[in-house]
């Protein structure tokens, strides 16, 4: 969260996930690596692409599965099972967060860094594909325990992550304080090695923005979708569901581009204010309330309700598999806007086809944190600090050209958004690896 240190994030982490469920999840989702494989192989025959390589490309590089044993703070041992899957690396080295969240499972990991590698193709930097994830509530753990979890789990992949082999970042549930342990802990194995990860502290040298990019992204990607259609920001109606590093930003920037955030959740609850929240208000009671439960700017709503509330543009930035066949006809949003990651069932992409909603692709929506993970990474490569408004203006032009991208492939292969940016992504990392020589 923006107004937040990383420790105290961490902590806030904690209380939304004792606060309950937050709701919107159904027990209808889809598989999430069925549901990404699916659009890939929809993406692969819109392409023409070779069998085998289709194959090939759907085949992850490489799946690493580590047992983490740590000290708990009152003496017991407690052992939490890490994954990094390492998906495609054919366009440079892996790029992919690192989850902490209860419900990490090996198939969404794989499902998530599948999409790290069209998502860093669509947005042309170069980059693979790859995704972390360990099973447990960051909420349950001290910061202490986190640390040594961390470094635990760096001490198990240590040899297979780095500068040009898989640079790791945050995702949910971690933050810059996470990336900071992983850097002091490979340094230790490796020397002094900052761009091994990426949305670390600035003081580490993270980079200016990089907080801010994912939701600054969505924000710019937004704006491309509705310029198409002569509107703007300024107007519309906003539903969000997630109020993390994401959901806080992206409503942060669309309240400051003149959008009306009509209602938002996170784990602990849902508000709903048709003449719009006070985010700033918001972030303040939710630094110090730990989530949002309780905010008196609105009426609190039900959790579950909040994807179908009417709105202009709904925009989930919280966990997958949350707009499914169940809820999809009820969706009552022109348009929504994927700051999560596959948080759209493909059985939900045909249902509001049919209803007309535009829906701009995750691995297009929210490429901004990773594009500027990419800036980063460059930074530290050069050993150079850009100023911040290099940064946002880089990234702009980075989701410009990604949408622009993204349309010509909608129009050369008569297809919607997703598959316009998944033949755009598959189809740039199917170029590289025939270039590569992949039958040698
Ligand atoms: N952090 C980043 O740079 C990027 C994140 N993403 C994706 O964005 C999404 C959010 O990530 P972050 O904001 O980084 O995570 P975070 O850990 O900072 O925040 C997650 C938010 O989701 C909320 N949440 C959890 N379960 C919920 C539920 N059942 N109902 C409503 N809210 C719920 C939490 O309370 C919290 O507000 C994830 O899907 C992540 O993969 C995608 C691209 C980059
Ligand atoms: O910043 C990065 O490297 C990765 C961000 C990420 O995990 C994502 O885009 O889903």
């Amino acid at each position: 969260s923006p107004l937040l240190s990383p420790l105290t994030t961490l902590r806030r982490y904690s209380a939304r996930r004792r606060g309950g469920s937050g709701g919107g999840i159904s027990s209808s989702r889809m598989n999430a690596l069925a549901a990404t494989s699916r659009n890939f192989k929809q993406a692969a025959k819109l392409l023409g692409l070779d069998s085998k390589l289709e194959k090939s490309l759907l085949i992850p590089f490489r799946e690493i599965k580590v047992e983490c044993t740590i000290p708990k703070d009152d003496g017991t041992l407690a052992s939490y099972v890490g994954f990094r899957v390492q998906h495609d690396n054919a366009r440079g080295p892996m790029k992919g967060g690192i989850r902490y969240h209860h419900e990490v499972d090996p198939d969404e990991v794989n499902a998530l860094a599948q999409l790290m590698t069209w998502k860093t193709a669509v947005a042309n930097i170069p980059y693979g594909g790859a995704k972390g994830g360990i099973g447990c509530s960051p909420g349950d753990l001290s910061i202490s325990e986190l640390e040594r979890l961390t470094r635990v789990f760096t001490q198990k992949i240590h040899d297979l992550i780095g500068i040009h082999t898989d640079v790791p970042a945050p995702d949910m549930g971690t933050n810059a304080q996470t990336m900071a342990w992983i850097l002091d802990e490979y340094s230790k194995f490796h020397g002094y090695s900052p761009a091994v990860v990426t949305g670390k502290p600035v003081d580490l040298g993270g980079s200016l923005g990089r907080d801010a990019a994912t939701g600054r992204g969505v924000l710019f990607a937004t704006e491309a979708l509705l310029a198409e259609h002569g509107k703007g920001i300024a107007g519309q109606r906003f539903v969000i569901q997630g109020f993390g590093n994401v959901g806080s930003w992206a409503a942060q920037l669309i309240t400051e581009a003149g959008g009306k955030v009509i209602a938002i959740s996170d784990v602990t609850g849902a508000v709903k204010n048709s003449n719009g929240i006070d985010i700033a208000k918001l972030m303040k009671h939710s630094a110090e309330n730990r989530g949002i439960k309780g905010f008196d700017g609105g009426d609190a709503v039900d959790p579950t309700s909040l994807l179908t509330e009417e709105c202009d543009v709904l925009i989930p930035a919280a966990l997958g598999g949350v707009i499914n066949k169940d809820n999809a006809d009820a969706i009552k949003a022109k348009y929504i806007i994927e700051a999560a990651n596959h948080p759209t069932d493909p059985e939900a992409d045909e249902i509001l086809a049919k209803k007309g909603v535009l829906i701009l692709p995750d691995i297009l929506a929210n490429s901004g944190g990773v594009t500027v993970s990419y800036f980063e990474w460059v930074q530290n490569i050069q050993g150079f600090m850009w100023d911040e408004e290099k940064v946002n203006r880089e990234l702009k032009t980075y989701m410009t050209r990604a949408f622009r991208d993204t349309k010509e492939m909608c129009r050369s292969h008569h297809c919607d958004l997703r598959m316009g940016a998944f033949t755009l992504g598959v189809n740039r990392v199917a170029r590289a690896t025939v270039l590569r020589g992949w039958e040698a």
